[in-house]
């Protein structure tokens, strides 16, 4: 790393350890090199959330949004730039140290929610915390008071098989917000549910923005949606820029 690039880090990591950023992400450029061509998604984009903002990306299929989400959750490195996160460099973290960085701090919903088939809506609901080590009791509590918030509790005892496509989306949005994350990213989170489920998902990130502090992130086509955040941003060319 040169010099300005290590100037450039110390000042995202101080910026997020101030609580009042939650993510500062600069020059982040991935490009792909698996096929014939060389693929640059990302172009040296830049993004800052603060805490409790909900901003939404916007873009056409294929402009690098669930790409940009996962450099933004560390499940992917940047072919250049840098991810900060209440004051810690992702790129800096180990896969261990960063396994509990996300467990800790970041709640995902994906696409496609990657439920686990043999477990029940609770127990999914409830798995981020059994990691972190809490009780089964305790952590199962807690799930249960997430499944209520996002209607789902009469389902409680089922297993992702038995659920249908938007009770499977909101068993993952509850086990995104299980443990209190203090950065959710969102890959289309109402793509499958109908307008009043919807509405309801909208008014519980609303909620949490609001008394927990908690910055989203939400990928989305969804105009609507997209329109209820607090910014929205558009994708296009691999860099973001501000929709008025
Ligand atoms: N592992 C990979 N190897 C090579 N190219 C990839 C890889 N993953 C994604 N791409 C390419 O990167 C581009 C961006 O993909 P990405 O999935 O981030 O787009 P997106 O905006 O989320 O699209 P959509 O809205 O359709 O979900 C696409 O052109 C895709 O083909």
């Amino acid at each position: 790393m040169n010099d300005s690039a290590a100037v450039n880090k110390e000042k995202l990591m101080e910026r997020t350890a101030s609580g009042k950023v939650m993510l500062a992400c600069r020059d982040l450029t991935r490009i792909y090199h698996e096929g014939p061509q060389d693929v640059v998604v990302l172009d040296g984009l830049s993004l800052e959330v603060r805490a409790g903002e909900r901003v939404a990306v916007v873009g056409s299929s294929g402009s690098g949004k669930t790409t940009l989400l996962n450099l933004l959750g560390g499940l992917d490195r940047p072919t250049r730039g840098e991810v900060c996160i209440s004051g810690e460099s992702l790129l800096d973290l180990g896969e261990a140290a960063l396994g509990k960085f996300r467990n800790r701090h970041i709640g995902f919903v994906y696409q496609f929610h990657h439920l686990l088939a043999e477990f029940t809506a609770l127990e999914n609901a409830a798995l981020p915390l059994i990691v972190r080590g809490l009780r089964k009791k305790a952590a199962e509590a807690r799930a249960r008071e997430l499944l209520v918030k996002v209607g789902i509790e009469h389902r409680a005892d089922h297993k992702p098989g038995e659920l249908s496509g938007g009770e499977r989306q909101r068993v993952a949005i509850a086990r995104a917000l299980v443990t209190d994350p203090s950065l959710v990213l969102m890959d289309e989170p109402t793509g499958n549910l109908d307008q009043s489920t919807a509405a309801s998902i909208l008014a519980l990130m609303d909620e949490l923005a609001r008394t927990t502090e908690c910055a989203f992130v939400v990928v989305t086509h969804d105009t609507s949606l997209a329109a209820h955040q607090d910014r929205v941003m558009k994708l296009d060319g691999g860099r973001l820029t501000e929709q008025l």
